[in-house]
């Protein structure tokens, strides 16, 4: 693994204006939400000092174009109730509201619009995808608009040999041997899939009938 420290804010906080608001940025399909993305994005707040954390579900993900994926309000929803309860949690819809394929650089740039000069954006991204990043839309412009955390995910090498140096800060973060592959196979199968992820959105799968064929 490359750059770790265990407590970033002091290295970020260098030549920046006490006023300026940190926020995360946590984007992900979601189809379910689960644990693995909860305490990903818990750790990096607590280690750079967030002072939120966006969770932000895909519109249309291209990447993820031949996978069938569940609608994008039913993902949106299970987002909002597995993070009502954390007050430092949000939920935003900029990527499905837009319309069309989800680029990151288009996500950042709303954000930006939505904060204000005066903020900060990490945007949170586990290694699997961290090692695919070089294939992201307009990665200069992107990489320009937010400091990128890379977080450990059990089964993924963690590297930032994917991208520009000073980009990226690679986090060790709880090990979650959850996906959300494995929480649809297992609803398909008649499997538990209570403790994967939040009471609530267990019970909104159910609810909805999600991930049963
Ligand atoms: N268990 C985990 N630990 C750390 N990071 C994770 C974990 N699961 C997902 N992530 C990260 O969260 C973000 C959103 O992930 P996503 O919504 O695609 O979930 P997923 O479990 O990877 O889904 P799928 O299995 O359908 O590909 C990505 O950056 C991904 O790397
Ligand atoms: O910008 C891109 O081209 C791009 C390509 C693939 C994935 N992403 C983003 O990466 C995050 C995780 O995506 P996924 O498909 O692994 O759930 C999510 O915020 C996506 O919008 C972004």
């Amino acid at each position: 693994m490359g750059r770790t420290c265990p407590r970033e804010r002091s290295a970020y906080d260098r030549g920046v204006e006490e006023d300026i608001r940190r926020i995360g940025i946590m984007g992900g399909t979601f189809d379910p939400i689960h644990h693995g993305h909860l305490v990903a994005a818990s750790e990096v707040a607590d280690r750079f000092g967030l002072d939120e954390v966006v969770f932000v579900p895909t519109g249309q993900p291209w990447q993820k174009a031949d996978e069938p994926v569940s609608s994008a309000e039913d993902r949106y929803l299970m987002t909002v109730i597995a993070t009502a309860s954390n007050p430092r949690f949000q939920v935003s819809r900029v990527d499905i509201d837009r319309g069309g394929p989800t680029y990151t650089v288009d996500t950042l740039r709303d954000l930006h619009a939505e904060y204000g000069p005066k903020v900060q954006l990490f945007f949170i991204t586990g290694a699997d995808a961290l090692e695919r990043i070089l294939s992201w839309k307009d990665l200069d412009q992107m990489f320009e608009l937010a400091h990128f955390i890379g977080v450990t995910r059990p089964g993924f090498e963690l590297s930032d040999k994917h991208v520009p140096a000073d980009t990226v800060t690679l986090v060790q973060v709880p090990a979650m041997a959850i996906s959300s592959t494995d929480c649809r196979a297992r609803v398909r199968r008649g499997e538990p899939i209570w403790y994967l992820m939040p009471d609530g959105v267990v019970q909104y799968i159910a609810k909805r009938r999600l991930y049963q064929q």
